[in-house]
């Protein structure tokens, strides 16, 4: 059956009605100094998996044992982006990392631009000139394999001394585990590359979204008994391996259950305007070019498939929509108060 509308809501990212949600702030002097003494949880944060979850829930607990203000401290663009040869793809875009962590339960979000001359700074510089340049900390949390400055040369061990000498105390808490692997943000997308979408949303906490636009394609679905959407999306996120997936598609506040297609159609692959990325919304009809769109990714049917006939394309394809009717549903669920997003 669809999911209930609480779980949609988290997968597609849309804060519940009514929750608090903090206060996204850009780094400058001074800028948190209203919070008070204050307790710092810091990472890039790419996904807010589970593991960041569980770090950030140990900083606001500790916030609230001291009395204190819980602050998440992160960076834009992720750091990784800017130091890194060839960076990962992405789990979230920033605006979606930004909300989820203003969703997490701390009191505000401080956004430090990242820069080439940020990541030059050693952690002395880091905490004096930026963090406690803005934010009275008192307690840092970190995850045990966080590094700062340059070429990550300073482990929690080195900043804890130096943070105890001033009377901050950092914590480098043991990671979270799923089974026999850490849960990180590159072991999601790693499973997200091999199509291991359990593996990726138990991790994540959540079913793996990814948003785009709609884009117009060849325009042969429809002929063939299923129109699809052809989305357009940001080069730099995760993309699931290749193959069908059953799903729901977010569109104009209407959640569809939707049988999507990742990568060029083996059969269209000599079609220029073939599109990697394609939905067919069971239950939809009507006109979305143009707009914005959103597909969690449930469960993978099967892989990408060259048939010998259009016949056989069209019943395989056929059946995948009939199988995602089964588990998702008919049609589509109103969310009513999506918050613009
Ligand atoms: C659920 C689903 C599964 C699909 N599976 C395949 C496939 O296995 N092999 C393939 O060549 N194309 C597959 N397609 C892509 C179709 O060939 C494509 O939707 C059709 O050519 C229409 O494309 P257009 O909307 O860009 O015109 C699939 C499409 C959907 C929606
Ligand atoms: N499984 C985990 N449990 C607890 N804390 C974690 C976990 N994974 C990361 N952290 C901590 O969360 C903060 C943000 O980490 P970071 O953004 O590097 O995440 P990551 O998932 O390890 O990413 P990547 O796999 O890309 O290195 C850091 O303090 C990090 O040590």
């Amino acid at each position: 059956m669809m999911p209930s509308l609480g779980e949609l809501r988290r997968d597609l990212i849309i804060p519940k009605p009514g929750a608090t949600t903090a206060p996204v702030v850009p780094w400058a002097p001074g800028a948190l100094s209203a919070l008070g003494a204050a307790v710092a949880v810091i990472g890039a944060f790419d996904g807010v998996h589970r593991g960041h979850r569980a770090l950030i829930d140990a900083a606001v607990a500790d916030a609230r044992a001291r009395g204190m203000r819980a602050v998440a401290v992160t960076f834009d663009p992720d750091p990784d982006t800017v130091v890194a040869p060839r960076p990962a793809p992405k789990l979230t875009a920033a605006a979606d990392r930004l909300a989820l962590l203003a969703a997490s339960g701390v009191d505000a979000v401080l956004v430090i631009p990242f820069t080439r001359a940020l990541a030059r700074l050693d952690h002395a510089a880091f905490f004096t000139d930026v963090l406690l340049a803005c934010c009275d900390v008192r307690a840092v949390h970190v995850g045990s394999d966080f590094r700062l400055g340059r070429g990550g040369a300073s482990t929690v061990a080195v900043m804890r001394g130096w943070c105890a000498e001033r009377g901050i105390e950092l914590f480098g808490h043991e990671l979270l585990r799923s089974g026999d692997e850490v849960v990180s943000a590159s072991n999601i997308r790693a499973h997200l590359a091999a199509g291991e979408l359990d593996a990726a949303s138990c991790e994540l906490g959540r079913r793996y979204l990814l948003r785009g636009t709609v884009v117009h394609g060849r325009g042969e679905g429809a002929g063939m008994g299923f129109p699809t959407a052809n989305i357009a999306y940001d080069p730099a996120l995760q993309v699931p391996a290749e193959g069908v997936y059953g799903g729901i598609a977010l569109v104009g506040g209407v959640a569809w259950p939707t049988a999507v297609n990742v990568g060029v159609p083996p059969m269209f692959a000599h079609n220029a305007a073939s599109a990697a990325l394609e939905a067919n919304l069971i239950g939809f009809s009507g006109d979305i070019y143009g707009d914005a769109i959103s597909i969690a990714f449930v469960r993978r049917l099967r892989g990408l498939v060259k048939f010998s006939t259009r016949d056989e394309l069209v019943r395989t394809v056929l059946d995948d929509i009939d199988s995602v009717k089964r588990e998702l549903g008919e049609d589509g669920v109103v969310l009513d108060d999506l918050g613009g997003r």
